[in-house]
C-alpha cells in the first residue's frame, strides 16, 4: 500500500496538470476561484453593516434610507460578480474534468491493447471495462469538481475564520475548540471510505464481468435455458455490491450525523457566548450577526472539506488500479525491432528446438524440443489429435507468445529480433469461427489492409470477388454498408469465412497461417470457401490446421503433431505409406468416421 501511494499520487497530480496546468495556473480559473469566495466570504461583514445601519439610533429615516439603499446597492453588485465567477468557475472544472476522463481512458485503452497476449489470458474482460468506464470517471470527478470544491472549501474557511478572529477573537477562539475532533474523524472517515471504496469497485467489476459475459453469449444461455440461474448469480454478485454501499451509507450517515450536530452545538455556543458579550456591550447587533454568519460559512465549509477529502480517498482508491493498468509494461513490445525490407522477404519458417507452456500453465509444456521447416512458397499441413497444439503453433508464429526455449525464425532471422508490427503486417490469418466487428462488411474487409485509409472501393470489391464473397454482400439490401452485428452475428459460418478471407487477401501477406473450417459449411458453402482459399494460397508460405483431406493432399508437405512434438512430417503419399504412423491412424479414422456418419445418413 504504501510503497505505490506515492506513485499514484504523483499520477493523479499529473492527470490534473496535463490536462489542465491551464487552469490551475491560469489566472482565469484562480482569478474565478478568488473572486467567488472573497464575494461569499464578504457578503456576511457586509451584511452585518446592513443590520447594524437598520439599529443604528438617533439617525433619522432618510438619511438611514439612504445609506440602506446604496448598501443594498453595492451588495447587489458584489452578489452578482461573485454568481459570474462562480458559474465561469465551475464551468472551467467541469471541462477540465471531461478533458481528464478523456485523456485517462484514452490512455487507459492504450496501455490495455499494448498488453501481450499472455495478459488477456490472465485478465477478466469486465474488470478492465469496468476500469475504463468506472474508474476514470471517479478518478476524474475526485480531482475536478472534487478538488475545486475543496479548493474553494479551503479558501472560504480560513477566510472566515480570519474574519472571526477580526470579528471577535475571544468568541472564535472559543467556539473553533470544535475543529479538531471534528477534523479528526473525517481523516479517520475518509480512510475507511477509501478501503470501502476499492471492495465495491472490486465486487461491481466481477458483477460486470459475468454480465459482460453472459449478455455477449445469449444464444449459448438461451440453449441451456438458464436465464433464471444467471440472474440469480448476477445478483448474487450485486448483493456484494449492496452490503458494501450499505457500509458505506452507515458511516456515511453516522459521520453527516456528527458533523451537523458539531454544526448546530457550534451555532448555539455563538449565540450563547455572543449573547453575553452583547449584553456587556461588547459587541453590536450586526458584529454578532456577521459572525453566526460566518461560523455558518465554516461549518459549511468543513463539511464540504470532509467531504471532499472523502471523495480525494475514493478517487485515489480507483487511480491505485488505474496506475496499475498504466504502469504495467507489456512483456515485449509493439513496435520496436529489426525491419527487414520488405521486396527481400521470402517466407521460409522454421521451428528449432522449441520448448513452450501457456504462462497460465507454466507445469504443462505443450511443446518440448519441436522443430519443423517450412520452406519459403510451399503449403505445410499441420494435423494432429485434438489438444496437441496445432493452434498453439500458429500464436507462436504471430508472436502472441515466446517460447520458453529454442527458436522461431523467418527466413533466418529470431521473430524475436523482428519488430512485431512488420512481422504481422507479413502475416495474413483465417481462423475456423473468425471474429468480425459490429460494423459494415466494408470495413470488416478494410481491417485487413496495413494501412486502412489507402484502402479503395475497388480493392475491397476486388478481394470480396476473389473470396467467392460479392454475390451474396451484393444481395444483401445494404450491399457492402451492411452492418454484420456482433462477432458478426447477422451472418452464416460460411459467409464469415468468405468475408475473412477477403479480409486476408486485402493484407496481401507473405505468409498465411489458416486454421481450416470444419464440417461446419454445406456442401455449396465448403466449395466456394475452398476455391477461395485456394485462391488465397496462391505463391504464399501456408501453415494450415488441415481437416479436409482434399487440403492435405494439395499441401507440399504434412506435419503430424502429437506429444509435445511433431512426430511425422513429410508429402501425403509417404505418410499414409508407413502403416504405424499416427497420420495413417488418423486417416483411417477420419475415413471410418466419415462412412459411419454417411451410413447413419441414409
Ligand atoms: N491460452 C491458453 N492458456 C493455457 N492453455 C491453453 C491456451 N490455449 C490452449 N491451451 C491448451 O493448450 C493445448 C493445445 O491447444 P491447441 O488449441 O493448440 O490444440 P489444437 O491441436 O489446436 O486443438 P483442436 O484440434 O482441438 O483445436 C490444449 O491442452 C489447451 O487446453
Amino acid at each position: 500500500q504504501q510503497s505505490t501511494s506515492l506513485p499514484v499520487f504523483c499520477f493523479l497530480l499529473s492527470c490534473v496538470f496535463k490536462a489542465y496546468l491551464l487552469l490551475l495556473s491560469t489566472p482565469a480559473a484562480v482569478g474565478f476561484l478568488t473572486v467567488s469566495s472573497a464575494v461569499t466570504m464578504s457578503a456576511p461583514f457586509l451584511l452585518g453593516k446592513v443590520i447594524d445601519t437598520i439599529y443604528t439610533t438617533g439617525t433619522d429615516t432618510e438619511t438611514m434610507a439612504a445609506s440602506l439603499t446604496s448598501l443594498c446597492i453595492m451588495l447587489t453588485g458584489v452578489f452578482l460578480v461573485g454568481g459570474a465567477a462562480n458559474a465561469a468557475r465551475v464551468y472551467l472544472m467541469q471541462s477540465s474534468g471531461q478533458k481528464i476522463v478523456r485523456n485517462l481512458r484514452a490512455s487507459i485503452f492504450s496501455s490495455i491493447l499494448t498488453q501481450e497476449v499472455a495478459f488477456f489470458d490472465r485478465s477478466r474482460t469486465g474488470e478492465l471495462i469496468n476500469r475504463l468506464s468506472a474508474d476514470t470517471a471517479m478518478v476524474g470527478r475526485s480531482i475536478t469538481d472534487n478538488l475545486s470544491d475543496g479548493l474553494r472549501a479551503v479558501a472560504q474557511a480560513a477566510a472566515g475564520v480570519s474574519m472571526m478572529f477580526y470579528v471577535s477573537p475571544s468568541l472564535a477562539s472559543f467556539v473553533l475548540l470544535i475543529v479538531p475532533p471534528v477534523a479528526g474523524l473525517a481523516i479517520f472517515y475518509g480512510r475507511y471510505l477509501r478501503s470501502i471504496s476499492k471492495r465495491t469497485q472490486d465486487a461491481l467489476a466481477q458483477a460486470t464481468q459475468l454480465a459482460e459475459e453472459r449478455i455477449s453469449n445469449m444464444r449459448t444461455v438461451r440453449a441451456f435455458g438458464k436465464e433464471l440461474s444467471e440472474v440469480n448469480t448476477y445478483t448474487e454478485k450485486t448483493d456484494q455490491v449492496f452490503s458494501l454501499a450499505r457500509k458505506e451509507a452507515v458511516l456515511r450517515a453516522g459521520f453527516f450525523g456528527v458533523t451537523g450536530l458539531s454544526g448546530n452545538i457550534m451555532i448555539l455556543s455563538v449565540l450563547y457566548k455572543g449573547g453575553l458579550l452583547m449584553a456587556s456591550q461588547h459587541m453590536t447587533v450586526g458584529e454578532l450577526s456577521s459572525f453566526l454568519m460566518y461560523t455558518f460559512w465554516v461549518g459549511i465549509s468543513i463539511a464540504g472539506l470532509s467531504s471532499f477529502y472523502s471523495e480525494l480517498m475514493k478517487g485515489f482508491g480507483a487511480g491505485t488500479r488505474l496506475w496499475e493498468l498504466l504502469d504495467r509494461k507489456p512483456e515485449f513490445p509493439l513496435n520496436e525491432g529489426l525491419v527487414l525490407p520488405t521486396d527481400q522477404l521470402k517466407g521460409q519458417l522454421e521451428f528449432d528446438d522449441v520448448t513452450f507452456a501457456y504462462p497460465t500453465r507454466s507445469e504443462a509444456p505443450i511443446f518440448q524440443n519441436l522443430s519443423l521447416m517450412v520452406p519459403a512458397g510451399t503449403i505445410m499441413a499441420v494435423v494432429g489429435p485434438s489438444g496437441s497444439g496445432k493452434s498453439t503453433l500458429v500464436s507462436l508464429l504471430l508472436r502472441l507468445y515466446d517460447p520458453d526455449a529454442g527458436m522461431i525464425s523467418i527466413d533466418g532471422h529470431d521473430i524475436r529480433d523482428l519488430n512485431p508490427y512488420w512481422l504481422r503486417s507479413h502475416i495474413g490469418t483465417v481462423s475456423q469461427e473468425p471474429v468480425l466487428f459490429s460494423c459494415s462488411i466494408r470495413d470488416n474487409i478494410a481491417y485487413g489492409a496495413v494501412d486502412q485509409e489507402a484502402v479503395t472501393t475497388e480493392d475491397i470489391y476486388r478481394a470480396a470477388r476473389v473470396a467467392n464473397a460479392y454475390n451474396f454482400i451484393q444481395a444483401f439490401p445494404q450491399g457492402f454498408d451492411t452492418v454484420v452485428g456482433e462477432k458478426g452475428v447477422l451472418l452464416s459460418g460460411g459467409q464469415k469465412q468468405r468475408i475473412a478471407i477477403a479480409r486476408a487477401l486485402l493484407r496481401n501477406p507473405k505468409i498465411l497461417l489458416l486454421d481450416e473450417a470444419t464440417s461446419a459449411l454445406d456442401a455449396e458453402n465448403e466449395f466456394l470457401v475452398q476455391e477461395a482459399l485456394e485462391r488465397l494460397m496462391e505463391g504464399r508460405t501456408v501453415v494450415i490446421i488441415a481437416h479436409r483431406l482434399s487440403t492435405i493432399q494439395n499441401a507440399n508437405a504434412v506435419a503430424v503433431l502429437d506429444q509435445q512434438r511433431v512426430v511425422e512430417c513429410g508429402r501425403h503419399a509417404e505418410l499414409l505409406g508407413n502403416r504405424q504412423g499416427l497420420f495413417r491412424k488418423l486417416m483411417e479414422k477420419q475415413a471410418f468416421l466419415q462412412e459411419e456418419q454417411q451410413r447413419a445418413l441414409r
